[in-house]
């Protein structure tokens, strides 16, 4: 092993053990060293049954195929979903390169943003620290999901309750014992990965000149409206260009799922991760693993594939007995089982329908090759961006990846308000690029006459929307896109980070903003006093 590839370990490593905090380091060190070494050993099969695959072109069909449970399309499976003939989309040419998260996904990429980050519905940590447990009743469980939530980043800018923290997790069953593992990052054990029959489809790319073609599953414009309609609000799409979002809709599969049915089981490989249409799902860890003798739709069959021909169904009556405590439920809009798709680690919950419901499921390979890179850049984007902002100079790199984490972007057109003077406000803004302007309305000469005035003008890393968020007070002035002269120039991109975070995160610069804004508001222009 190069020094460079020990170096990069062990940055990763430690950028992980900031983002996890965990309670027993050793512990945590030594899981995260084993599953790094069970991933490559995983990848090097990978590799070589693609080297025997290449012989062939294609794996037989039956070797892969993902067999959806219901399809509404007329004969959407009668082509394999991997056929080489499927053209490559030129963003994910670009993306092959050094995985994206370190040589394994584990912990500390974008997407484990962290209780409350991005997912914006934990109860919110008394410091910046970012524990994947969570807490009953004071004691510490397994691991949570960020992105297992309704929240929708463009509802919370434009919907003004800003101080709602509602948590997913805010009535889960206490547990009796606190006998779940605290350190959730348990490598896959070989039962496990031998278990994995479809290990050899994820063929995330080792360098930059390997493609391997993405499922097509070709749907009518009805199944696509309703998948569009399901992701619309989630968290975990927002990251996607059209042309991402378009590969992810293509690999999408619907499944419907009768009530009792067991789609993931606690302890198993993950394989999929599922979008909710319609129905209700709950979410459950068991203190105990769970018996090998039933089955989830995951592992239901030879290919790993989702499919429910064999899936254990329970009666309701008795589920708890079954799989163990419920820890959150999944409505319509929300998403499960990313969290093994991530980090390459057991299910951490088994998830039962709780009535007849319509999922649609993601392949891992396209999951991780579509959403994760996404997230990836997105967020290396805004690390990058945050690290020329004067204000954040004094936070650490995982602070301001933190603050990376939970930004959402919006562009606004040539004149259109960002915020508005008098309305009260929820959200704080980092100018990304291009122009605003600040303007407040002052009285004419003539009784009701008035007028807007300029007061400033804000660029890139400027921020603005702080004063209603410390004094919880109206906007005290309009801030709006400039009117470009040369309309090839970037229009105003503005970075958004809501109450929540804004709260949690900036903390430590609360104090420059308010004497910034006793004496002059934001940084680079000041108000008539
Ligand atoms: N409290 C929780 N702990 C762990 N997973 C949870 C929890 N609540 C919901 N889940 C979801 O249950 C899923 C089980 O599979 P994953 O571990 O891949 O991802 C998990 C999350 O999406």
């Amino acid at each position: 092993m190069s020094i460079s590839t020990f170096d990069s370990l062990v940055a990763d490593l430690t950028r992980d053990a900031h983002r996890v905090q965990p309670k027993d380091a050793l512990q945590f060190c030594a899981n995260w060293f084993q599953s790094r070494l069970e991933e490559q050993r995983a990848r090097t099969r990978d590799v070589l049954s693609q080297r025997r695959r290449s012989v062939s072109r294609e794996l037989p069909a039956d070797h892969y195929f993902d067999a959806p449970l219901t399809t509404n399309s007329s004969d959407p499976t009668s082509v394999s979903p991997y056929s080489r003939d499927v053209p490559h989309r030129s963003s994910l040419r670009n993306s092959v390169a050094p995985g994206p998260f370190g040589t394994l996904d584990v912990p500390g990429n974008a997407l484990l943003s962290g209780p409350g980050m991005g997912g914006n519905r934990m109860p919110t940590p008394p410091s910046y620290q970012m524990n994947p447990s969570f807490q009953i009743n004071g004691q510490d469980y397994g691991p949570v999901s960020p992105l297992n939530t309704t929240f929708n980043p463009r509802q919370s800018i434009s919907n003004p309750s800003p101080f709602s923290n509602p948590s997913p997790f805010s009535n889960p069953a206490p547990f009796s014992s606190s006998s779940i593992p605290e350190d959730y990052l348990q490598p896959l054990s070989s039962t496990i990965l031998a278990r994995r029959t479809s290990v050899s489809a994820e063929s995330i790319p080792l360098d930059g000149e390997f493609h391997e073609p993405l499922p097509v599953f070709p749907k009518t414009p009805e199944q696509l409206r309703r998948i569009k309609a399901s992701i619309g609000d989630n968290f975990i799409f927002r990251d996607l260009d059209e042309e991402q979002e378009t590969g992810v809709l293509n690999a999408m599969q619907e499944l419907r799922v009768d009530e009792g049915e067991v789609v993931i089981r606690q302890g198993d490989a993950g394989e999929y991760f599922y979008v909710v249409e319609s129905g209700l799902f709950h979410c459950f860890i068991r203190k105990q693993p769970s018996p090998s003798t039933w089955y989830s739709m995951e592992n239901s069959n030879a290919e790993g594939s989702p499919s429910s021909s064999t899936t254990e169904k329970f009666s309701l009556s008795n589920l708890r007995a079954e799989v163990g405590e419920k820890v959150s439920e999944c409505k319509p809009g929300t998403s499960f089982g990313e969290l093994a798709l991530m980090y390459g680690h057991p299910r951490a919950a088994s998830v039962v329908a709780m009535e007849p419901s319509v999922v649609w499921s993601l392949d891992r390979i396209t999951f991780r090759t579509i959403i994760l890179k996404a997230a990836y850049r997105r967020r290396t984007m805004y690390e990058q961006f945050l690290s020329s902002v004067d204000l954040l100079a004094s936070l650490s790199p995982e602070e301001r990846s933190k603050i990376a984490d939970a930004l959402v972007s919006r562009v606004y057109q040539d004149g259109e308000a960002v915020v508005k003077q008098g309305e009260m406000g929820d959200t704080f803004f980092f100018v990304e690029d291009g122009e605003a302007i600040v303007t407040k309305a002052q009285s004419g000469d003539n009784a009701g006459e008035v007028h807007e005035i300029q007061v400033g003008r804000l660029t890139k890393g400027d921020y603005f929307g702080e004063l209603s968020l410390l004094t919880l007070a109206p906007r005290a002035a309009t801030v709006s896109a400039s009117y470009r002269t040369d309309p090839t120039s970037a229009k105003l991109k503005v970075a958004a980070l809501d109450a929540n975070a804004f709260t949690r995160l900036l903390g430590p610069l609360r104090e420059i903003m308010e004497r910034n804004a006793g004496e002059s508001y934001g940084p680079s222009y000041r108000f008539p006093h």
